[in-house]
């Protein structure tokens, strides 16, 4: 049901499938993809690409996020859940080696609380 509730707020106002999930692939292959030739104008087109479709996952992810808080006795920032963050963290430093679970558990405490404000925000205005 909140998979349908996501489905049917896909982001592409032209009703396209939403994208692979990426957590249902394996982990990625290392990222270095040899690129002796390119320069920073390139490089920087390559992280303009995966910033975007990073945006799209930070949304989606806002959007469930804010499903689940709905869903929880207590929810928002009382309701909080740092085991679940935590093990969040650890599974996500399996696929990212580079970042590891320190710098990953700060990205993703400013995602998580970022998710939890919007949702806030949305309950306040109803
Ligand atoms: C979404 C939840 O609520 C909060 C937000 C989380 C998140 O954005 O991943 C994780 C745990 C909770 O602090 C949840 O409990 O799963």
């Amino acid at each position: 049901m909140a998979e349908m509730a996501e489905t049917t707020r896909t982001l592409d106002p032209a009703g396209a499938a939403p994208t692979a999930d990426p957590a249902d692939l394996p982990a990625a292959a290392p990222h270095r993809v040899p690129a002796p030739s390119a320069g920073v104008g390139e490089l920087r087109e390559r992280i303009d690409r995966i910033d975007a479709q990073l945006a799209d996952l930070l949304e989606r992810r806002a959007l469930l996020a804010a499903d689940v808080q709905r869903l929880k006795p207590v929810g928002g920032f009382a309701g909080r859940d740092p085991e679940r963050e935590r093990a969040l963290v650890a599974a996500m430093a399996e696929r990212a080696p580079r970042l590891g679970a320190a710098r990953l558990a700060r990205i993703m405490a400013g995602v998580i609380e970022a998710g939890l404000e919007a949702a806030e925000e949305e309950r306040a205005a109803r």
